[in-house]
């Protein structure tokens, strides 16, 4: 649109006057802020002098405890006034430069036309009458997602409401400055989106706000069921739905749920820190963000070296068979999924009657209560009582025993002998102890005894702590044992794998060294839960998993049951499954793994890369033929062929150099395995000034970066070289996920290094989606 039509100058002018506004809202939140904050920091300094204490009499007890509970409710009231005043002005910042980003006229059935504005944040007039931008969130908004010209609906959470749209546009706002305008048709503003889309990438995700697609804004909206389930292609904007939709469902329910309800779990550290920023972006707090590994290892790093998902994928990577399945791989399969489970279901029924074991208690090298006796307690009790109750019990009968225990122990010489080598501060708290007993009206016949007993005392009850710590957390049942138990037999009427008796051994040897493969952990803890009960988590309202494809079946059962009252959002992509428990099956993205059927969702279009980075990609795999590009126009990828190892390096090398000069800001050497990336790391790595990410928790950085596939797992890069592509090395039917996910990393531009013959996966493409490339023409 022309910058000197009618139009674009009366946009300017709008655009001139809601800054007005905005400006005069904050001058005049300063002035409240700054009372709030005199007022707050004046209750804080006060607190004691405002609050009336006197406890002489039980009533006066009462009425200091009104009174300090008046004043602490006043306190938080006003901090959390401040807090909402803080966000809000924050939130008129940002609008402040941008104020908003859509509009549409529209007018519900013979009423009045409207013009609606679209921005991260609602706005009123000076006389909070008018809305002069509406928040994207609202119900109207929805309007603008999913809506060209014509006749439209949109539902309120009363009603549906229908009408015609007139017009709908969009704007390009920098600093108060309108640098863009455009009317826009069916899909939000393709002009728009295409130069977004073709700029350069950030160490951190951006919002999308401006540009959701009528299939993201359904799902980023839907709010029935228990599950939602997001199968979308690589680059089809999962994340960015996950993450919209945290937005939405806190302004929705904005009176009832916070963002310490909301839980994504993502699949590694970097990630979590990418998309770290999206939210505050829009004005909001970040949810809760976790990897599942974090929460196995807090859980059980105590007693196990527990191995990280990468650490198994890599090994798997470098030490596998070209074909059939490993030991290993039956073992991670079966290990992952519903028979163990059920096997595992079947012995916790048994341990009801027999097989519990438990460690011995032992105080000062002596042993107070062997595992027998306790095992014999355990199985005296009601075998009605479900098996955490029992353990409960035996805890409070161990720490009745220890009372005991402790009575004696005082008298014993040992005691004696520590008491007279404590410290000063000790002999000080028993002087204290024995002032207050006499302030109090007891009986103190005789100091010296006194403090000689009250020492003996505090030298057994210190000797005896952790004991009784490790009591309370139930350490006195032998966990690790009754997991190994279960690999201890030959085992009937499951369906194990042909290698059960490798297996068997296999994992009771790893039990032995106290380590715990990835695939041990989650049935580990389920064992666990059900002998030592655990408490859900009632707080958590909302799940999110993303790149759902990589948990297990029994990681999300787990998952699922830790968490009873949330709604979970599954989003992942089964091209994209590389963990050796599914490789591409049975994703628990597929609905008939679950029992009650979830709400299925598909994004079929690629916003990522350009639609010949799609178009190659896509003849990868299987279904590949339902994947769409968007439209954004860019090279062919090209493939370079070399011969010898030195070649390879050589042209990776001139590559990468290249790339980096064309201006692009990220650029990603990735490989296979760890190993190929120290080795390339080690040849032109430090020469290009590049970053070795072999770590999960390295933060993800601008620049050359050297870094195996499944770290680059939901990150993307401008330009993207896979190194060393070939036939030797991405030949087994999974490496087809690796290297599409790879390759679709790429947003810009991609460049495929083979030595000698190209990789199966990559041969089937059609010639003319592709440059080939020798080394000479580099
Ligand atoms: N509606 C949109 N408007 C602007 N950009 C978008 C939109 N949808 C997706 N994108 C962009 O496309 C890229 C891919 O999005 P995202 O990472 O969310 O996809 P994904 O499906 O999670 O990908 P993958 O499974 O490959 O990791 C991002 O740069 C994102 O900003």
């Amino acid at each position: 649109m022309d910058q000197n039509s009618a139009e674009w100058l009366d946009e300017q002018k709008r655009v001139n006057k809601v800054i007005t506004v905005i400006n005069n809202k904050l001058a005049a939140f300063k002035g409240s802020t700054s009372s709030l904050k005199e007022d707050i920091i004046g209750l804080r300094k006060n607190f004691w002098e405002d609050v009336t204490v006197n406890i002489d009499e039980p009533d006066d007890v009462i009425e200091t405890y009104a009174s300090i509970k008046q004043q602490a409710e006043l306190l938080s009231e006003r901090e959390r006034s401040h807090g909402q005043f803080y966000k809000t002005s924050k939130l008129l910042q940002r609008l402040k430069s941008s104020p908003y980003f859509g509009r549409f006229d529209f007018s519900e059935e013979e009423g009045p036309e409207e013009s609606f504005y679209i921005g991260i944040g609602s706005l009123m007039d000076e006389n909070d009458e008018d809305f002069l931008i509406y928040d994207w969130r609202a119900p109207v908004a929805s309007l603008y997602y999913d809506y060209s010209p014509g006749h439209v609906s949109y539902r309120t959470p009363e009603e549906e409401i229908s009408g015609e749209m007139t017009l709908k546009r969009q704007y390009v706002i920098r600093e108060g400055n309108m640098e863009g305008m455009f009317n826009t048709g069916i899909t939000i503003g393709d002009s728009l989106l295409q130069k977004i889309l073709g700029s350069q990438a950030t160490t951190y995700m951006k919002s999308i706000v401006a540009t959701i697609q009528r299939e993201q804004n359904s799902i980023i909206r839907f709010e029935k069921g228990s599950m939602l389930i997001v199968q979308g292609v690589a680059g089809s904007g999962k994340t960015s739905v996950a993450m919209q939709r945290i937005a939405y469902l806190l302004y929705r329910h904005r009176n009832q749920i916070n963002a310490d309800q909301i839980l994504l779990f993502s699949p590694n550290q970097m990630f979590s820190t990418y998309v770290s920023s999206v939210l505050p972006e829009l004005g909001e707090e970040n949810m809760q963000q976790s990897t599942f590994h974090e929460y196995v290892k807090k859980r059980l790093d105590h007693e196990f070296t527990v191995e990280t998902p990468f650490e198994q994928l890599e090994d798997k990577l470098v030490s596998r068979k070209k074909e059939g399945v490993s030991t290993e791989e039956m073992m991670i399969q079966f290990k992952s999924g519903r028979e163990f489970k059920r096997l595992i279901d079947d012995y916790l029924s048994a341990l009801s009657h027999t097989g519990m074991l438990f460690r011995n208690i032992k105080f000062r090298g002596q042993t107070l209560i062997t595992s027998k006796e306790i095992t014999t307690y355990f199985y005296q009790l009601d075998s009605s009582l479900a098996l955490p109750n029992r353990v409960e019990l035996v805890k409070e009968w161990l720490l009745h025993h220890l009372q005991k225990v402790e009575k004696e122990e005082v008298e014993k010489d040992w005691a004696e002998e520590e008491a007279a080598l404590l410290r000063r501060e000790d002999y000080m708290e028993a002087y204290e102890s024995i002032q207050k007993k006499q302030f109090h009206g007891e009986e103190t016949f005789d100091d010296t005894v006194q403090e000689e007993r009250f020492l003996r005392a505090l030298v057994v009850e210190r000797k005896l702590a952790p004991l009784r710590r490790q009591i309370k957390r139930l350490r006195f049942v032998h966990l690790r044992k009754i997991y190994r138990q279960l690999f201890d037999e030959s085992i009937k009427n499951y369906e194990v794998p042909t290698e059960w008796e490798a297996i068997r051994q296999s994992s009771k040897e790893n039990l032995n060294q106290k380590y715990l493969p990835v695939e041990d952990q989650t049935p580990y803890l389920y064992l666990q839960d059900r002998i030592e009960g655990r408490k859900v988590n009632a707080s958590i309202k909302y799940v999110f998993m993303d790149e759902a494809q990589d948990y297990t079946w029994f990681q999300f059962h787990y998952i699922q049951s830790m968490f009873p009252y949330a709604q979970f959002t599954l989003l992942g992509d089964y091209h994209q499954s590389i963990f050796a428990h599914n490789y591409g099956e049975d994703t628990i993205l597929s609905p008939e793994l679950h029992e009650e059927p979830p709400e299925l969702f598909e994004l079929m279009r690629s916003y990522r890369s350009t639609k010949q980075i799609v178009e190659f990609a896509k003849e990868m795999v299987d279904d590949g033929d339902k994947i769409e590009a968007f439209n954004r126009q860019g090279h062919l990828p090209e493939v370079h062929y070399t011969h010898t190892e030195k070649e390879h390096m050589q042209a990776l090398r001139i590559c990468a150099k290249r790339r980096l000069n064309e201006g692009y800001q990220t650029v990603a050497i990735l490989c296979k395995t760890i190993e190929e990336c120290r080795q390339v790391y080690n040849d032109i790595g430090r020469e290009l000034q590049a970053s070795l990410i072999y770590k999960e928790t390295q933060p993800f950085q601008e620049g050359l970066v050297i870094l195996p596939i499944y770290l680059a797992k939901g990150i993307e890069f401008e330009s993207v070289l896979v190194f060393d592509a070939s036939d030797n090395n991405f030949n087994r039917k999974e490496d087809r996920f690796l290297l599409y996910t790879a390759c679709t990393r790429a947003m810009h531009v991609l460049d495929i290094f083979c030595k000698g013959r190209m990789s199966p996966f990559l041969r089937t493409i059609s010639e003319d989606l592709y440059i080939k490339k020798t080394a000479v023409q580099l």
